[in-house]
């Protein structure tokens, strides 16, 4: 069983636009869809499409829209109690594929909200081989909170996830190796917020083909004692994996993009699944890009299904030799 977290769960409203968004005009859209999501729960949606047990903990109260929606789309959760309801997050795209997102600061939560939240997921993670930690934190929820769970969790065989970005990241960071995870998947920017580089430079070198500097700047986190995996997430250059037993980079072929939203959720998804499958490192990779690439050809927040994935026609490629590994 996967069990995801997601503190800063949304209703993530899509809307399609019939030409270019022109800031200040008034646009009429062609359609609008709702989703529940938040980074923990569509990884939830995704294995749970693939047929395999998830579990969605999240604040909510009973009624709630976004638990309504939970359980209309078949997804397993648990909802704690909280004072706010779910934020709405709304993702405009346009014809050519363009995605602009805004994302509200969401609910705040008190610290027994937090706590119980807590004691929900040490409940469940005994029954875990996953536990994923992913998302932004909302307002009243110290940054290292994420740091106290990978703590708090660390029992017994479960693997602890972390999918976050800015102070949260950084915090979990600082509390490296004690609140060290056991996989990480930072996009390009998180990676370089934890490293001190561009990621922007990182993702554009792994573009022209050339993934070492990712490689390099993941391999120097878990040699300085962080996770014990990375997963970059690198947008169309695909995606590299590193760990103790070395490195990879994994492209899939070429799509036509229609919505990002969810494309690093659903990577994370692939390569837990392929995970739960024993997969070797390189089976994982390709689960994750071809997944991950899968969701960025659907539309809005629609996320992937097996039958969406093609893992055979990615291309992965061993690194090993190149950035030095034992
Ligand atoms: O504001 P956060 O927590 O960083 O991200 C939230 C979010 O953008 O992430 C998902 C896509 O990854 C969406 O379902 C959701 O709207």
């Amino acid at each position: 069983m996967i069990v995801t977290l997601t503190a800063n769960p949304s209703i993530d409203r899509t809307i399609n636009l019939t030409g270019p968004l022109q800031r200040g005009a008034v646009h009429r859209a062609s359609a609008a869809t709702s989703h529940p999501g938040g980074k923990g729960v569509n990884v939830s949606r995704v294995v749970t499409a693939a047929g395999k047990r998830s579990i969605a903990v999240l604040p909510g109260n009973p009624g709630e829209p976004i638990l309504l929606a939970l359980d209309e789309a078949g997804i397993d959760h648990r909802g704690i109690s909280h004072p706010g309801t779910a934020r709405v997050n709304l993702t405009v795209t346009e014809p050519d594929g363009t995605t602009t997102k805004i994302n509200e600061p969401g609910a705040a939560l008190p610290p027994e909200t937090l706590a119980a939240l807590t004691a929900c997921l040490q409940d469940l993670a005994g029954s875990a081989v996953w536990v994923v930690l992913s998302g932004s934190l909302p307002p009243g929820v110290p940054a290292d909170w994420y740091a106290d769970l990978v703590t708090a969790l660390r029992v017994g065989p479960t693997q602890i996830a972390v999918d976050t970005s800015d102070a949260p990241l950084l915090a979990l960071a600082a509390r490296f190796p004690s609140a060290a995870p056991d996989l990480i998947k930072p996009n390009a920017t998180e990676l370089g917020q934890l490293t001190g580089l561009d990621g922007a430079e990182l993702e554009l070198a792994a573009e022209h083909g050339d993934p070492l500097p990712t490689a390099r700047a993941a391999r120097s986190l878990i040699e300085a004692g962080g996770p014990r995996a990375v997963l970059a997430t690198l947008g169309a250059a695909g995606a590299v994996l590193v760990n103790d037993e070395g490195a990879w980079h994994a492209t899939t072929p070429p799509i036509a993009p229609r919505s990002t939203v969810g494309a690093g959720d659903s990577s994370l998804a692939g390569y837990l699944l392929a995970d739960l499958q024993n997969a070797g490192p390189a089976d994982r990779l390709a689960w994750a890009v071809s997944y991950g690439s899968a969701a960025a050809a659907l539309p809005g927040t629609a996320l992937p299904s097996p039958h969406h994935t093609q893992p055979g026609a990615v291309t992965v490629t061993a690194l090993n030799p190149v950035i030095g590994n034992h």
